[in-house]
């Protein structure tokens, strides 16, 4: 029976964007998955990243919200924390680790991936599950293991929907913490001439790579993933660079997409929940970047944004 280390965050009077903060921390240490409890509001409110509501069950107001998150391997306890400290400042919260067997709950979360319609005509749909789509449907095929991107989280929507706003065909893409390399896929699918994927987490990059496998002839001849830091040392110029990567992170891209970026590509910006969207937007204005286009999606938003004119 597989151990899995649980790590569980508990802390009272969180709001629900700290708490999707936190989930998303998890997701980017490599959880499998998250779990939240006893955050009523939360709950009622905010569709699980499987696009359904928890199950109210779960929330008891007398006890002090709770949120778990289950990894393969001990993450980096202390990076977390040390990211949790900034942003619970002034609340009373507590780390705990601890393992546990594997029980059910693993299947339990294959079960939530549902196929998921993402644009006028694409489903992204898990590996394993049987889909017959209908006339026009085109699917993607995705087991996202251990990585990020089954696209049903909000912000890799949001990443989907702006490709498909401002691509016509035969772009250059860069696809900035590719996870499990969806927004990759969904580019080439768009029409992309060639998509370069990078990812810091190298296990992200052989989930993609894998993933690969499972695309089209076309797909894999036009689709390249690699370990990166952003885009440190890339030099290939690109029509559209899409990142849907946490804020603090994204703000270290400006500088070499607008190294690599063609005069009036888009830059697409996801992964920014609601109340850092003004740090986010006066970074892009100090680095010569207006915003085109900004959408949201319950409480994540993402920008389309080009570099200003100059005069
Ligand atoms: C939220 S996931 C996005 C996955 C996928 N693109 C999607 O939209 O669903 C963010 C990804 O960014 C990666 N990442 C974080 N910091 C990075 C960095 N400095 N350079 C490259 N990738 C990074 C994480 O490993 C993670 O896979």
């Amino acid at each position: 029976m597989q151990q899995w280390h649980q790590v569980t965050l508990i802390a009272n009077n969180l709001s629900d964007d700290t708490i999707d903060y936190i989930n998303y921390l998890y997701f980017e240490l490599g959880a499998t998955g998250t779990q939240v409890k006893y955050a009523k509001d939360y709950l009622k409110n905010t569709l699980n990243l499987f696009g359904t509501l928890e199950d109210p069950l779960t929330t008891d107001l007398d006890r002090p919200t709770q949120i778990e998150a289950y990894f393969d391997e001990l993450p980096d306890v202390d990076r977390l924390e040390k990211k949790l400290e900034s942003y619970l400042e002034g609340i009373n919260w507590q780390v705990e680790t601890t393992t546990v067997q594997e029980e059910n709950w693993q299947e339990g979360w294959m079960e939530h991936y549902h196929p998921e319609m993402i644009s006028r005509f694409l489903t992204i749909v898990p590996e394993w599950y049987d889909y017959t789509p209908s006339p026009g449907e085109e699917m993607i095929r995705i087991n996202p293991g251990l990585s990020f991107g089954t696209g049903n989280h909000p912000t890799t929507k949001l990443g989907a929907q702006a490709l498909e706003m401002v691509m016509r065909g035969g772009e250059v893409v860069l696809d900035v913490g590719t996870g499990s390399g969806i927004l990759s896929f969904v580019a080439q699918r768009f029409g992309a001439r060639y998509v370069y994927g990078y990812d810091l987490d190298p296990q992200a990059i052989e989930s993609a790579r894998g993933n690969l496998i499972h695309q089209t002839s076309q797909a894999k001849e036009s689709i390249e993933f690699y370990v990166n830091d952003l885009l440190k040392g890339i030099d290939h110029e690109a029509d559209i660079i899409v990142a849907n990567i946490l804020p603090h992170i994204l703000v270290h891209l400006f500088e070499d997409a607008k190294r690599l970026l063609k005069p009036k590509g888009h830059l697409i910006l996801g992964g920014i929940i609601d109340d850092q969207t003004d740090f986010i937007e006066e970074k892009l204005d100090q680095f010569g970047w207006q915003v085109v286009q900004k959408m949201t999606y319950y409480e994540w938003t993402g920008y389309i944004v080009q570099l200003k004119k100059e005069g």
